[in-house]
């Protein structure tokens, strides 16, 4: 029997109440989403990307259709601490080092010190921040900060890493380093991502499933199967296979009239 989808959304719907009426942020999202799969979700503000993050999450719920998480309801896969959620603000505690902030999950969920220990060795490893334990958030730099939140969703082994946004604010020569580092990460690991952009390059190059996303009322427009190799020296966004693919995913983003809609 084939193991069951980490994600699996059928006609997902999702319906915030406001003052000004119901805002329909997800509707009839169909998606899979397989062990080891790399995924982005691409579309303009208010499409849904976070809500459906969130809503895997156990942070929101559906309204409508279903919603699993390895097999589980989202409050099960959340219980049994199946994802790591790294937010687009790196959201370290300044009073705490670096190796205490990726302790924190830790402590949370009983972890003797001596695995602790060994937890925050190889998680910092992981991203490259051997040496930086006994730091303070403030003296990395946005980057380096930005790694550290993320040793600290892997720390506790989640198969799952949910990352919204996670280097939007940082400049593009910081992004490009910290998108090949995650691939490397993504390769070594074999965990499943789903990770939210606006960046359509960011998308293509980290993919291995791209889904297309539109407002009013969000849904998916196009999802986009990548067959780049697995391999991605940064160069490899010259290359015709990856500008194709880029072309279909602004193609999607257009059919779904996202920046033609008055705002
Ligand atoms: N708690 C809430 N109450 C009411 N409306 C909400 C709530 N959370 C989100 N929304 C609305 O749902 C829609 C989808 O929001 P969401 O944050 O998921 O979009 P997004 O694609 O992640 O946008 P962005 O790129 O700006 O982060 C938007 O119209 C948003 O205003």
């Amino acid at each position: 029997m084939p193991a069951a989808a980490v994600v699996a959304a059928h006609q997902l719907g999702l319906t915030f109440p406001t003052a000004d009426g119901d805002v329909v942020a997800l509707s009839d999202v169909n998606l899979t989403i397989d062990k080891g799969e790399f995924v982005s979700f691409i579309g303009p503000s208010g499409c849904g990307k976070t809500t459906f993050l969130r809503t895997i999450a156990d942070l929101e719920r559906p309204t409508s259709g279903t919603l699993t998480v390895n097999g589980q309801t989202p409050e099960q896969a959340r219980r049994s601490r199946a994802y790591g959620y790294v937010f687009q603000a790196p959201a370290l505690y300044p009073w705490r080092t670096i190796e205490k902030n990726v302790a924190l999950p830790l402590e949370i969920m009983g972890y003797g010190r001596e695995q602790q220990a060994e937890r925050i060795r190889r998680t910092l490893e992981l991203v490259n921040l051997t040496g930086f334990e006994k730091r303070y958030p403030w003296q990395l730099s946005g980057g380096m900060q930005q790694r550290a939140s993320i040793a600290r969703a892997l720390a506790f082994d989640a198969d799952l890493l949910l990352m919204d946004e996670p280097f939007g604010a940082l400049d593009e020569i910081v992004r490009d380093h910290l998108n090949s580092e995650l691939l490397k990460l993504w390769d070594r690991t074999q965990k499943t991502i789903c990770f939210v952009t606006h960046s359509i390059p960011e998308a293509v190059y980290l993919s291995t499933k791209i889904v297309v996303m539109s407002p009013r009322p969000g849904r998916v427009t196009d999802v986009i199967v990548s067959d780049l190799p697995r391999e991605r020296p940064l160069d490899i966004r010259e290359t015709p296979e990856f500008l194709a693919i880029a072309a279909r995913v602004r193609e999607g983003l257009r059919a779904g009239h996202s920046y033609e809609e008055a705002v």
